[in-house]
């Protein structure tokens, strides 16, 4: 579905992602897991453009997309829900939730990509009137998901869902990316929380240092004594 080759990406004279290479397999959920700093979300904003690739390529569906801006990306249906949820925390959950549809205003379907989105959240329907900055962590990443949903996507993908949520709230957040893979859509997830996401995930890719150091189905990667030891501490 999305594929990423041999991708390397600079900070200015610092490297971040070298030969980096990543494949996403069509509804199914993929975890980007490895340390801090290892280039999990610059791969993000490659795929995005939000940050330009050096060398190698991405594509989506065996279409080059590497050259293409964001904004052509979004209408290609690539969706980055970035770390940090960055809401507009004066506007309501709902206002927020429109500008995820943004690009999509002219197929007059918000209405009822609001109603999915309220659907997977409740909790968002029940407070679609307030303020956002004012919700709780969990409702913020809530409202982070259901913005990017808004935009219709095929390829979703995700940065630090659970950082800073309470348990009960991740093993919610985890689910619901599951029931939204299997509604079709593709997933990206970048993740600290190993044991939850090679749960959830069907394949999963560890980098390290900027480069790419296994990729396996998720059963693989949970059964490997190697990949345990490396990169999961036990
Ligand atoms: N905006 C930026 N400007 C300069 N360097 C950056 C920037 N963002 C990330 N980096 C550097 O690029 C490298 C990869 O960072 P990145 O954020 O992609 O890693 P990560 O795996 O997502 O880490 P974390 O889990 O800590 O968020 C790091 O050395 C980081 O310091």
């Amino acid at each position: 579905m999305l594929d990423v080759k041999n991708i390397s990406a600079f900070y200015g004279d610092a490297q971040a992602l070298e030969d980096v290479s990543l494949s996403l397999q069509p509804h199914q959920v993929t975890a980007l897991l490895g340390p801090n700093a290892a280039g999990k979300s610059t791969t993000l904003r490659v795929i995005s453009g939000t940050v330009a690739a050096a060398s190698g390529s991405v594509s989506l569906e065996s279409q080059d997309i590497t050259k293409m801006s964001p904004a052509e990306r979004v209408n290609l249906g690539i969706v980055h829900v970035p770390e940090g949820r960055r809401l507009f925390g004066s506007m309501t959950v709902e206002d927020n939730l429109i500008l995820g549809g943004y690009s999509k205003r002219k197929d007059r379907k918000t209405t009822q990509r609001l109603e999915k989105v309220y659907d997977l959240f409740p909790r968002l329907a029940e407070r679609r009137k307030q303020e956002a900055g004012l919700m709780s962590g969990g409702e913020q990443q809530m409202c982070a998901v259901g913005r990017g949903l808004m935009a219709d996507p095929r390829v979703l993908m995700i940065d630090e869902m659970s950082l800073g949520l309470a348990p009960v709230i991740v093993t919610q957040m985890f689910q619901i990316v599951r029931d939204i893979a299997d509604t079709g859509m593709t997933v990206l997830l970048v993740e600290q929380h190993v044991k939850h996401a090679l749960e959830v995930a069907d394949f999963a890719t560890i980098i390290d240092g900027g480069k790419t150091r296994v990729s396996g189905t998720a059963e693989e990667l949970r059964n490997s004594d190697t990949v345990r030891e490396s990169y999961f501490g036990s």
